[in-house]
């Protein structure tokens, strides 16, 4: 394809012609015929690798000033801006043939976007699907690298999804995306928000300015937009919006507005209007999840009989309130709460399962928002009987100061251990709980690895680590 026809600001100069084959944004993946995007980013200067694209064969360049390498070059104002674009141009603009739910929020987007795909694909239409725990193209699943990968990638799956016959996609669409714009240039069928609360301000510099980057899906010409108005962000958007589909439970003006609101460890139940739904995961924020994909599933034309009918068959996603059980006499559930807002969630919805005491394990991850740290401190110390305050990813920082950090916000620190080793931790927990008691482990949920200095990952599983531990006490020993 010509560069012109990929970006326009290339017609007219020698750059317009040029033949494209490949699109990339790192040198290390440039071949012959490939525009490298020279992006300036946070630690590096794409420019920097210019030449080493060169090198490899790149047919042209756009920079954001002239490199005078010897290829052609677009110049343009904001590279990473231009990528979007392009990459839709060169695969034919896939997300024009696929139905796009795309899904914000600081919390439940992988939940949400499970629940929709399982509606969609129990209507008949095969769904692929984007997002933190893994993707599925053409119905093959495969682990996710990354929430929201960038546009060139995510277009090429787009491509993918539409030649696999995916007819729609589901997909999770991160702050960091909108703000990078890696999500520009998407047809979005419908534009789902599910919260806002404190996440990722290492990233973002204030509140309000995660708030508009989540606020640009709702101004990407979605053809619905499904919000949460429990949500005070979400009530500033729909006040924006007259035609916006909003739920909530408390919200009287919601137009999904669930009631009889109940849940167990197994699942939970509520009534819209006079339809009875369930769903098999349990919480509060979980009927939440269920009426933001209701109201994406109606958007795309889906009835509440088939709603109603695959809801209590939807799938689980790994790592969510996921029970580990062998068999003890208490519960150990594993949970992907690593924000101030979902930890509170989760053991305010593990307390009315919990006849004897609620235990709590958790720690912080490393090179992120140092904010959420004191405050999960106080949230769990709070709601907990007991709270044992362990290592999530240190990545780069000491495990020890991170506790640290997590203890501050704690007063009363005599329902409170820290054991640095998480491995540790859980054994603590286990073997701790009692009859009737709940163990939640939080924070790395589906997680497969533990995180340390220079990008040093060891495998590492909370459920495997809480079975493997929950067997010591309940195996009898052998002879
Ligand atoms: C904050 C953020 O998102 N950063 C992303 C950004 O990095 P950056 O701007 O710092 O890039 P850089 O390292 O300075 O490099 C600049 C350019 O030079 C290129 N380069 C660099 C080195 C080299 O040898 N050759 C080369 O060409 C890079 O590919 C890049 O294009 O662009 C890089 C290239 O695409 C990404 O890898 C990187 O993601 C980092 C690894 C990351 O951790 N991102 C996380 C925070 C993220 O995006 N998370 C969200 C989910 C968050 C949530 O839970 O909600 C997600 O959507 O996954
Ligand atoms: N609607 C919700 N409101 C608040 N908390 C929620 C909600 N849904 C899930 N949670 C909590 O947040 C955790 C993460 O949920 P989920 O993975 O669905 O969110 P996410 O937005 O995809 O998160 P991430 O950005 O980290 O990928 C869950 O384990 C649960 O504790
Ligand atoms: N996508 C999120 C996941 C956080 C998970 C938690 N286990 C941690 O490492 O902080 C992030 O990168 O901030
Ligand atoms: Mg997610």
């Amino acid at each position: 394809m010509q560069l012109q026809d990929l970006i326009p600001a290339a017609a007219g100069t020698e750059a317009a012609g040029v033949d494209i084959a490949a699109l990339a944004y790192d040198d290390r993946a440039v071949a012959p015929g490939t525009l490298f995007f020279c992006v300036r980013g946070f630690t590096r200067d794409g420019h920097d690798f210019a030449p080493a694209a060169v090198e490899r064969g790149a047919a042209a360049l756009v920079v954001d000033h002239a490199l005078g390498l010897g290829v052609p070059e677009v110049v343009v104002g904001d590279v990473r801006a231009a990528m979007a674009p392009a990459a839709a141009a060169l695969q034919g603009d896939p997300t024009a043939a696929l139905d796009v739910v795309g899904i914000t929020g600081t919390n439940g987007k992988t939940t949400t976007a499970y629940l929709v795909r399982s509606l969609l694909t129990a209507a008949g239409r095969q769904t692929g699907l984007l997002g933190t725990v893994q993707s599925v193209v053409g119905g093959v699943a495969s682990p996710a690298i990354r929430t929201t990968p960038e546009a060139i990638d995510l277009q090429a799956t787009f491509a993918d999804m539409r030649d696999g016959g995916d007819v729609a996609c589901v997909m999770e669409v991160s702050s960091h995306a909108l703000e990078l714009r890696r999500a520009d240039a998407i047809h979005w069928a419908v534009a789902v928000f599910t919260n806002l609360t404190q996440d990722h301000l290492d990233f973002h510099p204030s509140m309000e300015a995660y708030f508009a980057a989540k606020q640009r899906l709702f101004t990407a010409g979605a053809r619905a937009a499904v919000i949460n108005v429990d949500d005070p962000y979400g009530r500033r958007l729909a006040d924006a919006d007259p035609d916006a589909v909003t739920y909530g439970i408390e919200s009287a003006d919601a137009v999904l507005r669930a009631e009889d609101v109940r849940f167990d460890l197994r699942g939970s139940s509520f009534r819209l209007g006079d339809t009875a739904f369930t769903l098999p995961l349990p919480g509060r924020f979980n009927v939440l999840n269920a009426l933001a994909a209701i109201g994406a599933a109606r958007a795309l034309g889906i009835d509440d009989a088939t709603i109603a009918a695959a809801l209590p068959h939807a799938a689980r996603v790994p790592g969510r309130f996921e029970p580990v059980e062998e068999g003890q006499p208490f519960a150990v559930l594993v949970d992907y709460a690593h924000t101030p807002d979902s930890l509170e969630n989760v053991l305010t919805a593990a307390r009315p399962l919990t006849a004897g005491r609620l235990i709590s394990v958790f720690g912080c991850g490393g090179d992120r928002d140092r904010g959420k740290r004191p405050q999960m401190g106080e949230i769990s110390a709070r709601l907990a009987d007991h709270t044992i305050v362990t290592s999530d990813n240190p990545r780069s920082e000491d495990p020890a100061a991170i506790i640290e950090e997590i203890l501050r916000g704690i007063g009363d620190r005599s329902a409170v251990e820290a054991i640095e080793d998480r491995h540790a931790a859980i054994e603590a927990a286990v073997r701790a709980a009692g009859p009737g008691d709940v163990v939640v482990i939080a924070g790395k949920g589906h997680e497969q690895g533990q995180e340390f200095a220079d990008g040093h990952k060891v495998p590492f599983d909370d459920a495997t680590v809480a079975r493997d531990a929950l067997r010591q006490i309940t195996e009898p020993a052998s002879s």
